[in-house]
């Protein structure tokens, strides 16, 4: 083999050079490794021979009217270093701080209520549905092997509970002083940033497992932000949509990733696709907020950590750093309009956009038909307010937004063809007039954030969607119950060690043991007979005839006789003997 392909290789050297690519792609099968591509090039050959697109990020523009840009990794790094390290090139800083020290496991909890006190460590936690990679996530992060540090499986519903790692150094003692104040209850930090490995929701997931994730969110004190993990093959699912839902209620610094870009057949045209949902989910997750206090960050990361091709994995995996580092404030950005959202009091939104809003499509019922007046003018009618019918209602479930928004879509394509399109311009400065107007606008920004009661709804919600209510989860629910009750006695076990004992002494003894075996027999015997009501036992009594232990039996006989004696019977008796007196004669 070794000979044909140098053969093959003096034949190709001594041909034209034009030549030369049109050999290599004949014995590509038999390519040697000199010959590989320098580019990224996953052969698998489970998904085929897939280019994998050299893209870190997408990045979705604030308006829809706007395209989804692709941004390579040097763009996306050129623009970010790490605040500890500034000016310095962030991809060799950011490995610094993942591997410098070596990542730890810190503690796992099931419970929330059990998470041990933390106010002053970030934590960034990782959410995604079962098995997208989440696990995956934190070990490539650490540049650890596959299990080294968080448990990783095909089979959907590994982890179970949440556990923390730390990442980075241990604060210096000068560095804890500046930070002031003491730590009540609370252990001194050991690390820069913890990360939270979720369990997943959706398939093999419990019920218990999205209330923990629901509290996490809205309750942590420490919880800087959170990383939702989505795979780029499958792309987004009801159950991420009303978790982004529950962020934005949370109003949590929020980062999208798309895992398992590797496995995307078509490329980036694959990826721009589930982008693309991802971005249309969002759109209309922010159309029912007018505060714009929920920052998520709009470059969708592109990964593929988990991959098996070692290239790729490493390839994306600054970025899948970069995408924690920022969400734990670690990260300075040089980029433009970054914080575009901080500086408004509100949410950006264009004239072109309004259409899209909530509540227009209340309005466009009444555009397809020009004629019908409408008994009051669409611009003098009350601005919509939260509770107004026309917007979609707080508590709405995600169902019933996107149900609004193609309700919209059509609205907008029947305004296209021409219908209503006066009507349409009145809504929308209707429409924007009522946007202008909303409480968030005028300052009162705590207004917009959902009552106890919406989140209850809106966490509901979210548990319902993890469709956690199969009998297959009832088993697995009654299963981990078993797991925590104390163990059996070991009733069996013991038995068998009395047997095992009482042979042995047979073995030894077997005269003695015999013989106690006898009068143990006897004596069970005596008790039965006793337990036996009185006329079966005066019948047996006839029976007895006497056996090798007299003693004890005479006893018990005449204790018997006794007790089946009448009480007049006995005092007859008593009288007649000498009685006490007698007896104390004889002593004396
Ligand atoms: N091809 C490919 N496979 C991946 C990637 N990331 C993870 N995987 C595989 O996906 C499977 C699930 O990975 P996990 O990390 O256990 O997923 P998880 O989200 O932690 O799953 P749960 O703990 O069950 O919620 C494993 O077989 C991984 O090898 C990736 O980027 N590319
Ligand atoms: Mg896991």
């Amino acid at each position: 083999m070794t000979r044909t392909t140098s053969l093959q290789l003096k034949e190709l050297l001594a041909m034209p050079t034009a030549l030369r690519p049109v050999l290599l792609g004949a014995f590509a099968s038999s390519r040697p490794r000199w010959v590989k591509s320098r580019s990224l090039c996953v052969s698998s050959s489970r998904y085929g021979s897939v280019k994998y697109p050299n893209v870190a990020a997408f990045l979705v523009p604030e308006f829809r009217t706007s395209q989804i840009v692709e941004i390579t990794p040097d763009d996306l790094f050129k623009t970010s270093s790490l605040s500890s390290a500034p000016g310095q090139p962030l991809e060799e800083e950011l490995t610094k701080l993942y591997t410098r020290n070596p990542a730890d496991f810190v503690y796992a909890e099931s419970d929330f209520y059990k998470l041990r006190k933390n106010t002053r460590v970030p934590e960034v936690c990782i959410l995604g549905r079962s098995n997208v990679g989440k696990s995956s996530f934190v070990n490539a992060l650490a540049n650890r092997p596959s299990n080294a540090l968080a448990f990783v499986s095909r089979k959907a519903g590994k982890t179970r509970s949440i556990n923390m790692y730390g990442f980075g150094p241990a604060p210096t003692r000068k560095e804890l002083q500046a930070q002031g104040s003491e730590y009540k209850d609370e252990e001194l930090p050991t690390h820069v940033f913890h990360l939270v490995d979720m369990p997943g929701y959706g398939h093999a997931s419990l019920k218990e497992w999205g209330k923990n994730i629901a509290l996490y969110l809205n309750k942590r004190k420490a919880v800087k932000g959170a990383i939702v993990l989505i795979d780029a093959e499958v792309g987004p699912k009801d159950s991420d949509f009303h978790l982004l839902q529950l962020l934005s209620a949370a109003q949590l610094k929020t980062a999208i990733a798309l895992t398992k870009a590797d496995k995307v057949k078509n490329g980036l045209v694959g990826l721009r696709e589930t982008c693309t949902k991802v971005w249309d989910g969002i759109h209309t997750i922010e159309a029912r907020t007018t505060d714009g206090n929920w920052a998520w960050e709009r470059d969708v990361y592109v990964t593929a950590v988990g991959a098996r091709d070692s290239v790729v994995a490493k390839s994306t995996l600054t970025t899948a750093r970069l995408a924690v580092a920022r969400l734990a404030g670690l990260v300075k950005d040089e980029r433009p309009n970054v914080d575009r959202n901080k500086r408004w009091s509100g949410k950006m939104i264009s004239f072109d956009d309004l259409q899209y809003a909530p509540g227009i499509n209340s309005v466009s019922e009444t555009d397809g038909d020009t004629t019908k007046k409408p008994t009051q003018p669409v611009w003098d009618t009350p601005p919509p307010s939260k509770n107004a019918s026309s917007l979609p209602k707080a508590t709405s479930t995600f169902a019933d937004l996107e149900h609004a928004a193609k309700a919209q879509h059509s609205g907008q394509a029947r305004n296209n063809a021409g219908f209503g399109s006066q009507s349409l311009t009145r809504s929308r400065r209707a429409h924007a007039r009522a946007f202008h107007n909303t409480p968030a606008r005028s300052g009162n920004r705590l207004s917009d954030k959902p009552t106890p009661a919406e989140l209850k709804k809106l966490i509901d919600d979210f548990v319902k969607s993890l469709k956690a209510d199969t009998p297959r989860d009832e088993v697995r629910c009654l299963h981990e119950k078993r797991e925590k009750r104390p163990p059996k006695l070991f009733k069996n076990s013991l038995k068998k060690l009395e047997e095992r004992q009482a042979r042995r002494l047979q073995r030894q003894y077997p005269e003695l043991t015999d013989r106690t075996r006898a009068v143990f027999d006897r004596r069970l015997e005596i008790e039965e007979r006793r337990r036996q009501p009185m006329t079966a036992r005066e019948d047996q009594n006839k029976l007895y005839t006497g056996t090798d232990w007299p003693v004890a039996d005479e006893r018990m006989n005449r204790k018997d006789v006794n007790q089946a004696m009448g009480v007049s019977e006995f005092e007859a008796a008593f009288a007649a003997s000498d009685g006490l007196g007698s007896k104390m004669k004889k002593k004396k």
